[in-house]
């Protein structure tokens, strides 16, 4: 099977600074594909440049079209979905009308939406400005997943939760990957080895490996040597999340 997208030699600046410098790899049709990497190598930059938010140069087909020079309204309808790290929702609007402007399709999945986040069906009348930071995650999923998507980029989805909203967000992701590929960047190594199949990582603008997670994951020095992270903490991390997450309410 071809690949959804293809990134060749991509670069980009943000205010004349350089903060990708040559990233290359390939997004298979199916599947959650990882994006990994230390604080500020370019994870973020990375996902921006393909949509077309900041200025880039270099080579993105997507499905066997290239994209790298259409605005970011022509790619968002060519049917890649963006969520992005800040979780952009109209916070002074109900959740039910963030999920209203989001369709774009005639047929929007609002059966899908509905099954997957059965709170923000009982949220409906909730300003989302008032919502948990992981409801929000929630909506900002949702928003992408309403419509008939060919690939979701999906920018750090977990960050700043608890381990029990980690879990659910997880889950859910894992539910819409069934349905749609996702690039996902992400740096709980819990939730990678739980949803990826493929990593692709970043170090100072580049792409220092590609792969697949499992690899990845059980290779401690590969682990420690391109993330910074030892993988026996990322394993007490691992554990850590379960236990929070299946502890009676009182324990945690
Ligand atoms: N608006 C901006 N203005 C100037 N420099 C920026 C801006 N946004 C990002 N950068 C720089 O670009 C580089 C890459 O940032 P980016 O956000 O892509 O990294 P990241 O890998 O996503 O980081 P993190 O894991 O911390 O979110 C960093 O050195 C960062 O300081």
């Amino acid at each position: 099977m071809s690949p959804i997208l293809e990134v060749e030699h991509l670069s980009a600046t943000i205010a004349g600074q350089p903060v990708i410098e040559d990233i290359t790899f390939t997004v298979p049709a199916t599947g959650v594909t990882a994006v990994l990497g230390r604080n500020g190598v370019g994870k973020t930059s990375t996902m921006k440049a393909v949509m077309g938010l900041i200025a880039r140069s270099g080579k993105v087909v997507f499905d066997g079209v290239r994209i790298d020079r259409e605005d970011t309204h022509r790619i968002v309808r060519r049917g890649i979905g963006y969520v992005p790290e800040d979780r952009e929702v109209f916070g002074s609007l109900t959740v039910a009308e963030n999920l209203r402007l989001a369709e774009r399709d005639a047929r929007p999945r609002r059966d899908l939406v509905e099954q997957l986040f059965p709170d923000l069906v009982r949220r409906g009348g909730q300003r989302a400005g008032t919502l948990s930071g992981g409801q929000q995650q929630m909506l900002s999923l949702a928003r992408a997943l309403l419509n008939d998507n060919r690939l979701l980029l999906v920018d750090e989805p977990t960050k700043g939760l608890a381990p029990k909203i980690v879990t659910e967000v997880a889950e859910a992701l894992e539910e819409a990957a069934r349905t749609v590929p996702v690039l996902l960047v992400e740096q709980n190594l819990p939730v990678i080895e739980r949803l990826a199949a493929d990593v692709v990582v970043i170090d100072s603008g580049r792409v220092v490996h590609t792969g697949q997670a499992g690899a990845l994951l059980t290779d401690a020095e590969a682990v420690h040597r391109l993330l910074g992270v030892h993988a026996d903490t990322a394993d007490t991390v691992a554990a850590d999340a379960v236990a929070a997450a299946t502890a009676p309410e009182g324990a945690k």
